[in-house]
């Protein structure tokens, strides 16, 4: 796989005709599917669950799917993920009344578990578990919706992620989710980020390769 991951959200895809939208955006060089899951309780906004990302399997998607709840409670429907064809599991530490219990849980249901912090969420909720954690998620916007624009200060929690990741020496992949775009990813790469979710800047756009193609490029033009 690529050192960076481009990992379509795809919450801005057209749900009409999912199956082929994720075909072309994987062929257009995406290295995994990022699949957001809303409550409407913990977020104001309902999408999808685990019958369509067994669907997704169904269809013949082999690509891991990073599969980003939005719900609370978390728990009961973590296995249903697990069975459903989920490769990442991701949650909301306020969304956990017990954040270990939950991140186990995923591991012993064969999937890789990460924490998500939201834009205002601090990042003490890591200090106790860093050595369960596959994936720290960094929300640059607050969840909910699609197409908001990137808060600038998610660059600065990224530098202080990415030092706790490197003292750490733990293998935890750091991902970053909201408003990402051909803009701003090589700023986002330099802050530490080396998986970026990205909705609105890919799905409706013509050409899913072009915009890919362009994200790699900046990727590669970013320094230390
Ligand atoms: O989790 C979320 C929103 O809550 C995201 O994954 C969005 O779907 C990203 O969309 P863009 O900001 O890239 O349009
Ligand atoms: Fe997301």
């Amino acid at each position: 796989m690529n050192e960076n991951w481009i990992a379509p959200s795809i919450l801005s895809a057209n749900f009409a005709k999912l199956g082929e939208e994720v075909d072309n955006v994987l062929a257009a060089g995406a290295d995994i599917v990022h699949f957001d899951v809303m409550d409407n309780h913990f977020v104001p906004n309902l999408t999808i669950g685990p019958l369509v990302c067994e669907a997704l399997r169904k269809h013949g998607v082999t690509a891991p799917i990073d599969v980003h709840l939005m719900i609370e409670p978390v728990d009961r429907i973590i296995p249903d993920f697990a069975k459903a064809g989920a490769s990442i599991i991701t949650f909301h530490p306020e969304a956990s009344v017990h954040i270990d219990r939950t991140l186990q849980l995923i591991k012993d249901n064969g999937c890789k578990a990460g924490l998500v912090f939201n834009p205002g969420t601090p990042l003490h909720y890591l200090d106790y578990v860093m050595d369960k954690l596959d994936m720290i998620l960094l929300m640059s916007v607050n969840p909910g919706f699609g197409g908001q624009s990137f808060i600038p200060s998610a660059l600065t929690k990224l530098r202080e992620v990415r030092k706790k990741i490197d003292d750490s020496g733990l293998n935890i992949r750091l991902e970053i989710d909201g408003g990402v775009n051909g803009a701003n990813i090589r700023a986002i790469k330099e802050a530490g980020a080396d998986t970026f979710v990205a909705g609105s800047a890919i799905f409706g756009k013509p050409d899913y390769k072009q915009i890919i193609d362009d994200m790699r490029a900046e990727l590669a033009k970013a320094g230390k």
